[in-house]
């Protein structure tokens, strides 16, 4: 079974990077992934407040994709490994997203964009699926900690 998810108002729109599920994070308060993930391209810069207060997740991937601002320049290394931090400590925080995670079991999971091929699968579906790597390698680590809490809702 394969899980598909993109919009924030669509089934599994929870595991979107634009869900309203905010999280602490190295100090501070993170109103969605997407804000701690747009953020960690400036990190050490000015843009890192500008940012991390806007109000909307589009409203900060608009402005971490400017490229008025210098982006740090180790960001093609590390940017997986602060993806799989933010999306670990937005499902660590809220149980009742965690608990829609741990339910899809063994199922892939594949954000579904259809512009981004490096993110998600693209339009074609030939993408690299990065966020669906992620999340399901977060589901893996979670499912050793926390599957005491799932009920019998698992997807076959
Ligand atoms: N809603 C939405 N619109 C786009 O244009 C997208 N590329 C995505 N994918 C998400 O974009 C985030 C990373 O973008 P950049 O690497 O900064 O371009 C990440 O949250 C993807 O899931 N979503």
């Amino acid at each position: 079974m394969t899980i598909y998810f993109y919009s924030t108002r669509e089934e599994y729109g929870c595991f979107s990077n634009f869900s309203p599920h905010g999280f602490e994070l190295d100090g501070l308060y993170w109103s969605t992934s997407e804000h701690y993930f747009q953020v960690q391209k400036f990190v050490g810069t000015p843009h890192v407040e500008q940012i991390r207060l806007v109000k909307t997740p589009k409203d900060a991937a608009k402005m971490g994709r400017e490229r008025t601002r210098p982006l740090r320049q180790d960001w093609e290394q590390v940017k997986d490994d602060i993806m799989r931090q933010a999306v670990l400590s937005k499902f660590q925080t809220h149980k009742d997203i965690r608990d829609i995670l741990l339910s899809t079991g063994n199922a892939e999971i594949v954000e579904n964009s259809p512009i981004d091929f490096y993110w998600g699968c693209g339009t074609d579906g030939s993408g690299k699926n990065m966020l669906g790597k992620i999340l399901m390698e977060v589901r893996e680590i979670l499912h050793h900690t926390y599957s005491a809490d799932v009920d019998n809702r698992t997807v076959k």
